[in-house]
């Protein structure tokens, strides 16, 4: 079941940096929501909050809240491998395990949660989960065939198929298209415009039509200055954001006067 994801106050470091100040946003289910913004502005740092990665960095930690279901996943007997298990990941480079076949690859993260699993239901997730990314037509009769003997835009689709097969709420999306050629995008916009019904989904972009082309909401951060941290500058449903925004700032980066 996708949720929505809850935002308040808050503030990510880096040891004693402060790298994101004070962010509050409503992340609403079964949407896509994109972050947009000049670099080093905190978009990744944000995002890796989503799913309590960014504290493997050490030293890493946040001030506030981020409530899904009800639920603080900062709150101190929430278990952040649970966590992220729950808010898929997918990354900016395709990731596969590139000796492992296609088949083991989507069951990665599965393999990882839990016990022996039936021949079957291995089976079926593994169809279950390419045809969501999809990517079964293309490799339904090479599943034993390693990763990476995959093109990067299926190789993308796969880390997809291989983040939806354990049934997370959130799927967050870090660049996804940006070491990918257009096909391969477009490949991957149709695709998430499909996922939105199944997830909530959030995904850094650095490409302008791309964010007004898949999400419903748009988020721009920006940094208040050198050494300042970053912060969200406005949040506001993508149409409004592109035509009419209620921040200079986010007209003047949208129209490409910065960053
Ligand atoms: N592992 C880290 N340790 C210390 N500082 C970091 C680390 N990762 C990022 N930062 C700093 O945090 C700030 C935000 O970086 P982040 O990568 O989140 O920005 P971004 O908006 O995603 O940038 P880009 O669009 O270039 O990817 C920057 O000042 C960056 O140097």
């Amino acid at each position: 079941m996708a949720k929505s994801i809850d935002v308040s106050d808050l503030d990510i470091y880096y040891g004693d940096f402060l790298a994101v100040e004070g962010v509050s946003m409503t992340i609403r289910a079964r949407s896509v929501t994109a972050l947009i913004g000049p670099s080093g502005c905190g978009k990744s740092t944000f995002l890796r909050s989503l799913n309590r990665m960014h504290e493997v960095i050490p030293g890493a930690r946040v001030d506030g809240k981020i409530v899904i279901d009800g639920q603080n996943m900062y709150d101190a007997d929430v278990d952040p491998v649970q966590v992220r298990r729950s808010v898929g990941m997918v990354f900016q480079r395709p990731n596969p395990f590139p000796t492992m076949s296609i088949y083991e690859n989507v069951l990665a993260g599965n393999r990882l949660n839990s016990k022996r699993m039936p021949k079957s239901e291995a089976d079926s997730i593994v169809e279950k989960s390419l045809k969501g990314a999809n990517l079964w037509e293309e490799v339904k009769n090479r599943l034993n065939k390693p990763g990476s003997s995959l093109s990067g835009g299926q190789q993308q689709r796969l880390c997809i198929a291989r983040a939806i097969a354990v049934e997370p709420q959130v799927l967050l999306m870090d660049e996804p298209c940006s070491a990918l050629d257009p096909i391969s995008t477009s490949a991957i916009e149709d695709l998430i415009h499909d996922l939105k019904s199944d997830y909530t989904i959030v995904i850094v972009t650095h490409n302008m039509q791309q964010a007004a082309r898949v999400s419903e909401d748009t988020g721009f951060f920006n940094l208040a200055g050198a050494g300042k941290p970053g912060r969200l500058v406005e949040m506001n449903p993508t149409s409004k954001i592109f035509s009419n925004p209620d921040e200079p700032s986010t007209e003047a980066y949208i129209s490409g006067r910065f960053g």
